[in-house]
């Protein structure tokens, strides 16, 4: 993986990360915003961000590992560095996830390191208003 440096007037990475059955969600709203979401650098687990380049293919997005295979904790690793600026994390309330305990990880992370967490689409709703209003 090879994540831009924390310089620039977007500083700060974005992360996105959906479970399987928000996928569709994510992908959804990423094509809504990208013209907000193109402002930024991104990391995504890598099943998520494959679906976000599939239809946005001009985002600076990075894909990590897939969220089961390690890639939560590679995002958290980057917010416990104080590299991620805000995480849009649809997560799937109603199935188990094999990979909870690392689902439960980058939740905690982002609580611990207090940076912008949407763990649905109407907060990324939110979220992304208020990056737009900052960003102009
Ligand atoms: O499992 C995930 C988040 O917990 C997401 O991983 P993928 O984007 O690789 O499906």
């Amino acid at each position: 993986m090879s994540i831009p440096p924390a310089s620039g007037p977007a500083a700060g990475l974005l992360g996105l990360v959906a479970h399987d059955s928000k996928k569709h969600d994510m992908v959804a709203w990423a094509t809504e915003h990208r013209h907000v979401l193109s402002r930024f650098d991104i990391v995504a687990t890598g099943t998520t961000g494959g679906r976000i380049l599939d239809a946005c293919p001009e985002l600076r997005l990075t894909k990590l590992k897939s969220g089961p295979l390690g890639g939560d904790q590679q995002i958290g690793a980057l917010i416990a560095e104080g590299r991620v600026r805000a995480l849009v994390f649809l997560v799937d309330p109603l199935t188990a996830q094999p990979h909870d305990v690392d689902v439960k990880a980058l939740m905690r992370v982002a609580l611990v390191y207090d940076i912008p967490l949407a763990l649905n689409i109407a907060s990324a709703e939110m979220l992304i208003a208020s990056l737009e209003g900052e960003r102009g």
